[in-house]
This record gives structure tokens, sequence and C-alpha cells, in this order.
């Protein structure tokens, strides 16, 4: 292309109106001004926080709920009133945010923590308990109240909860500072792994957060959409769609801020000047898409052989396979790429794991006297997951492969 032909490039995709006003508020790193039906939870939270106004040390809490439900953005909310709080009575307060996805391991725990009170700690190299004792001395340099939120601190549990025990036990040791915790979830069975002395410290109040309902995902949706879209454009079952998608969805209030987001940019890129029906059908299909391709991805091979297995049977005519079928073709690609083949068992297993992340569906059924075996069928988009799977250097060679299919009793 010369340089003429471009000139007209950016201008001509700017000509079409945006019917957008201001995209970035749907995005998950916008922090809305006010949270919807969440008076009760935020009530909570100030409830027992509020005793860091009062210099002494709130009770540690833990925050489940299930993805999307608004635990973040609540906890956040809560945090900043009662730091502006703080600051407004001149007591000593402040709340550390720590998301344990990025931030998941003890060492590096400590290390920021330690590092936001201003000591200079490498980023490895140190025992972790000499890091610790700095922060617990760089803490206890003031009167203050410190209250740590942990995001997500299942990720940091799987690697041990030797911090969380003495997190949890440091005001023995402070004398000038107070330390409290909030543990967020979204995994309601992480503290079956934790020692019983954290789980009790660290669960002295509970708060949960409930899946919204479609309702009242519609009054999420509508209040963002005021301010993210040009008046007037969406079509009136815009919202509802999206609700009602995002309360299948177990009530995920990003889920739909997402599809009313990708909605919009399906329209504008279709230069149409209002958001449709139709364009929220494409975005959800679109994020699906999106979300089992980047499940597929990460799978490990031997799951990758198992689901490339349905996929085969799936491309030769057999919808609702069994796993003595899936078993067979699966046998056949682990002895055509030498891979280990694992025992039936085994496979079993990987496939309830696969059932579990929605990619089959898996559900027993009875063969009269031949016993109970699984039936098996793909939940996700074929072409799209097939195109992952053979992007995986290990299962290149695989692509083509034509799986002898011995037809087994059929009822
Ligand atoms: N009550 C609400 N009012 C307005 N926006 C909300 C509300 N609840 C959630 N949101 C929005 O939905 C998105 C997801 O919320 P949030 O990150 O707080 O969920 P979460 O429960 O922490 O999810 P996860 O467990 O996946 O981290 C954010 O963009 C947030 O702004």
């Amino acid at each position: 292309m010369n340089n003429k032909s471009l000139d007209g490039l950016f201008k001509k995709l700017l000509e079409g109106e945006s019917i957008f006003k201001n995209k970035e508020v749907l995005r998950p790193s916008y922090t809305p001004d006010s949270l919807l039906h969440r008076d009760e939870q935020i009530n909570n939270l100030a409830t027992i926080l509020v005793s860091a106004l009062r210099g002494h040390t709130p009770s540690n809490i833990l925050i489940y709920g299930k993805t999307g439900t608004g635990k973040t953005a609540s906890t956040r909310h809560v945090g900043i009133e009662l730091e502006r709080m703080s600051e407004n009575l001149n007591v000593s307060c402040s709340v550390l945010y720590i998301n344990c996805e990025v931030i998941d391991t003890q060492y590096r725990l400590l290390a920021n923590l330690a590092r936001h009170f201003g000591e200079d700690i490498p980023m490895t190299g140190w025992p972790t308990d000499q890091v610790f004792t700095k922060f617990k001395e760089a803490v206890n340099s003031k009167e203050q109240v410190v209250i740590i939120v942990l995001d997500e601190i299942d990720k940091l549990v799987k690697k041990g909860d030797d911090v969380l025990y003495n997190l949890s036990r440091i005001n023995i040791e402070l004398t000038r500072a107070k330390v409290s915790m909030i543990g967020v979830s979204n995994d309601l069975k992480f503290t079956e792994f934790l020692d019983p002395r954290v789980k009790s410290s660290l669960g002295e109040e509970e708060i949960i957060f409930p899946p919204y309902d479609a309702e009242q995902i519609s009054d999420i949706l509508r209040e963002r959409a005021e301010i993210a879209y040009k008046g007037d454009v969406l079509d009136s079952m815009v919202i509802p769609l999206c609700s009602a998608f995002a309360a299948q969805e177990h009530g995920d209030a990003r889920r739909a801020l997402d599809l009313l987001r990708v909605a919009g940019e399906l329209a504008e890129r279709e230069n149409k000047p209002k958001v449709e029906e139709d364009h929220v059908r494409s975005a959800q299909e679109r994020i699906e898409i999106d979300r089992v391709v980047e499940v597929v991805r990460t799978l490990p091979t031997q799951s990758k052989l198992v689901l490339y297995s349905i996929i085969l049977l799936r491309k030769n005519g057999y919808h609702n396979v069994t796993t003595g079928e899936v078993y067979n073709v699966y046998r056949q690609l682990c002895h055509n790429i030498d891979m280990d083949i694992l025992t039936q068992r085994r496979v079993t297993d990987l496939m309830s794991e696969l059932d579990m992340l929605g990619i089959l569906n898996a559900v027993v059924v009875s063969k009269g006297r031949y016993g109970r075996t699984k039936e098996i069928s793909l939940s996700v988009p074929i072409d799209s997951t097939l195109d992952v799977l053979l992007d995986d250097y290990r299962l290149k060679p695989l692509s083509g492969f034509k799986p002898v299919i011995t037809s087994q009793m059929r009822l």
C-alpha cells in the first residue's frame, strides 16, 4: 500500500459516528461509583471495619461468592470509603489490596507488603522469615491499622498456608500497629485445605455474595448503559437479553457487561446506528468461543487427546459416545504420537474434569444387564475447538487422523 491509499484508512473508519459515549466504563477495570443490590454486603463489611476508625483491630473476614457477583468492586468501594474517613478523623488506617492470582507466592506477597511500607526487598533471594520480619518492623513503626485484602486467596493457599498462619498471629507481636485480613474467594471449598487454626482465624466473620438475578443484572446494565452509550442506540430487547444470558450463567455481572460491550462493538463494526437483539446473540457466541479457546489452550496434553478423540468420533457421525469408544480412539492417538497411554479409569477422570469445565456433558445411562456407562457429548463449538487443539505442536501430527472405530453395542 502506498501512502496515498493509506491516507483515507482511518478517515473512513472515523466517519461513521460511534454509538458509544464512553466504552471504557463497560470494561472490567472500571470501578462504578455506586453498587446496586449490594447494600447488605457493603453494610456488613462497613460494620466490621468501623473498628479500624476507633483504632481497634477489625475481625478478619472471608468473603465468598461466585465470579462476577461484585466481591472485588464492593470490597474496593468500602476500602476507599474507610481510608477517606480515616483521613477526616486523623486516624492512620490503610487498606492494601493484593490480587493473589498475580502475586501468588508467600515470598512475593510479603515482599509486596513490606515494600508498601518503604522496605527495600529484592525480588528473590532472602529467606521468607527475614522478609516477614522486615514487614513486621515496618508496620510496627507507628500506630496504625492495616487491612490486607487478599483477593483470589484460594490461589495463594494452593502454595501453602504458612504465610496466612503467620499473618493471622502477627498482632501478638505488634505493639503499635494492628493488622487484619480480608480474604476474597469464589471457591467455596478452599478452606478445607487450610490449617484449622488459620481457618478459624481467617473466618472470624463471613460474608456471602449471592448471584444476581436477571432483574438485578438489568438494573446494573441500565445504569452502566446510560454512561456508556449515546441516547436511544439500544434496542429495547438488548438489556433484557444480556441479563437473561448472564443470569443463566450464574448471575455474573461481569459477563453481562462484556455482552453489552461486545454487542455494541459488533453493531459498530457493521456500521449500524443501533444495537439489536441479534448483536447480543452473536456477542454471546463470541464470548463463549473465547472462553472455550482459553480453557482448551491451557489443558494438559492428555486431556487434549481425550477431547480430540471425542471430536473425531463426532466427525464420524457419533454424537453421544461411550467412555469405551472414547478410550479406544484415545489409545490410537497416543500410539500414533508416542504418548503414554493412561488407564481407562484415569481417562474417565479426565472426562469428568472436562465436564466440570463445561467442555463436554457426560450423563450416566443404564445399559440394562450390561451395567451402566457414561454417554458423552460435546458442549463446545467443534471447529474453533479443533483449531486450538491442533495448534498444540504435540497434537499437530494428528491433523486429519482417521481413527478405526469399532462399533460397540449401542442400545
Ligand atoms: N452491584 C453492582 N453494581 C454495578 N456494577 C457491578 C456490580 N457488581 C459487579 N459489578 C461489575 O461487574 C464486574 C465484576 O465485578 P467484580 O470484579 O466485583 O466481581 P467478583 O465477584 O470480584 O468476581 P471474581 O470472583 O471473578 O473476581 C465489575 O466490572 C463490576 O464493576
